[in-house]
Order: structure tokens, then C-alpha cells, then sequence
């Protein structure tokens, strides 16, 4: 290959490449790495890497060339461990967060004669496209996954995700001991307020309701949205006393205000049932059936009202 080719192809192979010695100077820097760079083979060339570029993270590149020096082997980084390697600007519209381009590179060891390495070439790609979509993909899914378990009337957890937290809640509490509220809450004669004032001011009801709730709650309780107009509330490290406490504030707070509804103010009320997990508990459904047993306890006692479940009182009905 003559000379003029190999110098063709070096500056226009569209990669970053320089080559360095062993005391780091630079040998071989390509018109890529000049475009990138705003430095100039003619301004680089015989010049000491670090000193033409100090914000090199030079700790780490001198220990990486020195490898490929002693070892003799190729070495390879990626952007997933080190962004990049030069503060290169990457030029895409769409950045997706990403502040330069982002490098893979691969250090290859180039012998002399007597089969020592001589030079050390790095070739630098600039994979920012796939590093782009990689993270898009990332934000997707996480998206997804976040909606997979929200409900989307209300925005608060739904079914599945509640159903699976108490299991879990559940299982911690058998390991490591502590204690466990359970609450379910029903808005009282909601199929009225549906009949009065329409689909559309019921819903508004369950999502007014579902955000003073939330709003009310500590950040390591978990409400989700049971089934239509039910509720559940998991209160993890929270004992008998506290749990009723609670349901007696939020009860109260649904009652005091009515929800506004374009100009219409809708009354809501809600009954609750609360039950706290016990050894004899196998399951979550066991949980949840003593919270239902008592919820029915405050409907029919009246309704707007929180009931504790006790064994000796509430019986299968
Ligand atoms: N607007 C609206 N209504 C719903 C939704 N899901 C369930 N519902 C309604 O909630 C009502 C529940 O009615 P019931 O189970 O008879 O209970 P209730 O009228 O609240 O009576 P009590 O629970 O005994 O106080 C039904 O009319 C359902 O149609 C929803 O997403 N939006």
C-alpha cells in the first residue's frame, strides 16, 4: 500500500485515531481527531498527550496505554463505563440528556521488530446514536412499567401493584417481625352519586378523594385503588392505635369538603375497615378478608364510619 493511501484512509476512515509512545507522545493524530478537537496534527504531533490535553483523565488513560504496553494485547472501553474520553461535541438535535459524544474505544498494540509494542494506537467511535437510543429505550420502559402499575382513572397505585406490595409487606413482616395496618374504604352510596350527577362528577369524586388521601398518607404508606369505588391503604411499621388514628383523619377530610364539580359541590363520604397482620395471617387474601369484614361492619352500622376489626365481634356474615 503506498503511503499516500494509508494516509488517505487514516483521515478519512471517519473514527478518531492517534497513536503514542511510550513516554505518551502523540505520533499519529488524524483529520477526525482534528475536526473534534480544533487541534491540528501539526499542533499535536510529537507533543506529550497530557500536556496538549490536561483534562484528559490521565490517572486512568496512562494506566490503560501502559497496559496495552506491557501485555501486549488490545484493550477496550466503553461508554457505558467512561462516557467519553475527549470532551468532543456530538452535533445530534435530539441529545436525549447527553452532554458530549459518547466513545468506545480500542487500544491496539503496534510492535516493533524485536516483538516489543512500540506504539499504541487508539481508535475512537462515536457511538452517541446508540448511546441516545439506548437511554430513550430505558425512559420507555421504565414509563411502561410505571403505568403497568397505576391506575389510570385516579393515578394512584391499582390492583396489581397493591395486591403484590401487601404480599411483600406481608413477607417482610414474618421475617423480620414489626407490624402491619391494613385499610379498605368505599365511598358510601357512590351509585347514587353516579345516578345524580353522572359518570363524570362519580369520577371526579374518586379522583378528588384518591388525592387527599394521598396527600395525607406517609411516604412509606402505599393507597391503591382496589376495585371501582374501593380502596386499599398498606401502613407498614404502623400499630392498631396509629392505623385508626389515620383512617379517622382521612375520613374526616373526605367528609369535611365536598368535591367541586364545575359548579357543583358533590358530598362524599367514605366507611372504612382496618385489620393488622397476625402469625395466623397466611396470605394476603386473609388480610384483606378481616379489613372487608369490617368495612362491612361500618357500612352497616351507618356508614361514614371506621371500624377495627375484632374476632370476637365480626363474624362471617
Ligand atoms: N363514576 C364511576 N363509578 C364507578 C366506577 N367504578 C365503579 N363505579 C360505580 O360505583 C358504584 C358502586 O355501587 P355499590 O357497589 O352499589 O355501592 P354504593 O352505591 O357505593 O353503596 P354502599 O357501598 O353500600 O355505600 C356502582 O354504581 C359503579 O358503577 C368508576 O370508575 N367511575
Amino acid at each position: 500500500m503506498s503511503a499516500s493511501l494509508r494516509d488517505f484512509i487514516v483521515d478519512e476512515v471517519g473514527v478518531g485515531l492517534f497513536a503514542v509512545d511510550r513516554q505518551m507522545n502523540l505520533l499519529l493524530w488524524n483529520r477526525y481527531m482534528a475536526n473534534h478537537s480544533g487541534r491540528t496534527a501539526d499542533q499535536v504531533l510529537g507533543h506529550n498527550l497530557f500536556e496538549v490535553f490536561p483534562e484528559l483523565p490521565r490517572k486512568w488513560l496512562e494506566k490503560k496505554i501502559q497496559s496495552v504496553f506491557i501485555l501486549k494485547n488490545f484493550a477496550f472501553t466503553s461508554w457505558e463505563q467512561r462516557p467519553w474520553l475527549f470532551q468532543f461535541d456530538h452535533n445530534r438535535p435530539i441529545t436525549g440528556g447527553i452532554d458530549y459524544m459518547q466513545q468506545n474505544c480500542t487500544f491496539m498494540p503496534m510492535k516493533g521488530e524485536n516483538g516489543e509494542v512500540e506504539t499504541v494506537c487508539v481508535v475512537l467511535f462515536d457511538v452517541t446514536d446508540a448511546a441516545i437510543y439506548q437511554r430513550m429505550l430505558k425512559d420507555a420502559m421504565r414509563r411502561v412499567e410505571e403505568a403497568s402499575n397505576r391506575d389510570g382513572l385516579t393515578g394512584i397505585f391499582n390492583r396489581r401493584y397493591i395486591e403484590h406490595a401487601l404480599t411483600t409487606e406481608i413477607k417482610r413482616v414474618k421475617r423480620y417481625g414489626g407490624s402491619l395496618a391494613l385499610t379498605l374504604f368505599d365511598l358510601d352510596h357512590f351509585k347514587k352519586v353516579n345516578d345524580t350527577y353522572g359518570h363524570l362528577g362519580g369520577d371526579e369524586v374518586l379522583k378528588e378523594v384518591s388525592q387527599r388521601v394521598a396527600a395525607n398518607l406517609r411516604e412509606t404508606d402505599i393507597l391503591g385503588r382496589y376495585g371501582g369505588e374501593e380502596f386499599m391503604i398498606i401502613m407498614p411499621a404502623t400499630d392498631q392505635e396509629q392505623a385508626y388514628q389515620v383512617a379517622e383523619r382521612l375520613r374526616e377530610l373526605v367528609a369535611a369538603e365536598p368535591v367541586i364539580f364545575g359548579e357543583i359541590n358533590i358530598p362524599a363520604t367514605t366507611s372504612m375497615g382496618l385489620t393488622l397482620q397476625a402469625d395466623h395471617h397466611e396470605s394476603a387474601a386473609d388480610l384483606i378478608h378481616e379489613a372487608d369484614l369490617a368495612l362491612y361492619y361500618s357500612k352497616r352500622n351507618g356508614r361514614n364510619l371506621v371500624t377495627c376489626y375484632d374476632p370476637a365481634v365480626h363474624k362471617e356474615i
